[in-house]
């Protein structure tokens, strides 16, 4: 029986939230990663797909080219495999409002911060030169507004004082690979909404430990 949700990611390196969803897949049957997509031809997430039998492809940015051509370039690549859900897993690109536009409500991104704290780049340092006591990762749906969408789901981790950028994120991953496959399970099983998102946020308690409605 093939899966109902059909699930396109979005990747532009290592491909560890890559690798969760994978095998989180591998339980969750409502939902089947029909492809990957790369802008960088030399992410170890391609390798990922490939032992998995996933079909792949790479759209790589043209030397002065416009963000929204890279982009139609991108939805071509996406429109092949004819998905019920967008995941950006380490994405690297910011995407046109036209391309946000078209995939709206079913493109979803995961990102190293509690927002809306530390929106962009740099997250896990900024947080340790804030002094910050706690910092984790944010599922959120995407909107034109860079990593403004809606929260799906947050987990929280501690920063300790002797923290470094390098081991904080690394709490950090461990974290986001637990929360990002729930995620994709919760929108196979038709359970999340944009517009009535508020339900999960009321009922997603997250800590170090990791709770989540099942
Ligand atoms: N319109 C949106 N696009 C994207 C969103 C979003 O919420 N709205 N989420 C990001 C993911 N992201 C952080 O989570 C992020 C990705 C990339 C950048 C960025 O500055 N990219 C530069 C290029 C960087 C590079 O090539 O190394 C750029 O695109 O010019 C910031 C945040 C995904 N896109
Ligand atoms: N602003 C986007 C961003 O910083 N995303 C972050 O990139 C990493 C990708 O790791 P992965 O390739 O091993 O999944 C993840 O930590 C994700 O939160």
């Amino acid at each position: 029986m093939s899966a109902s949700c059909r699930v396109v990611v979005l990747i532009s390196g290592n491909g560890s939230n890559l690798q969760a969803i994978l095998d989180g897949c591998d339980d969750n049957l409502n939902a089947e990663v029909v492809g990957v997509i790369s802008n960088k031809p030399d992410a170890y997430g391609l390798v990922r797909a490939h032992h998995s039998e996933i079909d792949t492809s790479c759209v790589i940015a043209r030397k002065g080219e416009q963000r929204e051509d890279f982009d139609a370039r991108l939805i071509n690549a996406i429109e092949k495999y004819q998905p019920d859900l967008i995941v950006l897993a380490g994405f690297m690109r910011i995407l046109s409002d036209k391309f946000v536009s078209k995939y709206l409500g079913k493109m979803i991104n995961i990102h190293p911060s509690l927002l809306p704290k530390y929106t962009g780049l740099n997250t896990h340092q900024r947080a340790i030169d804030a002094k910050d006591t706690e910092h984790g990762a944010s599922v959120h749906f995407v909107i034109p507004e860079l990593d403004a969408g809606p929260v799906i789901l947050q987990a929280k981790v501690p920063v300790y004082p002797e923290d470094d950028a390098e081991t904080l994120a690394q709490r950090v991953h461990e974290q986001e690979h637990a929360i990002y496959p729930l995620v994709v399970k919760w929108f196979s099983l038709g359970r999340l909404s944009m517009n009535n998102n508020q339900a999960f946020l009321d009922g997603c308690v997250i800590g170090e430990s990791g709770y989540a409605p099942d």
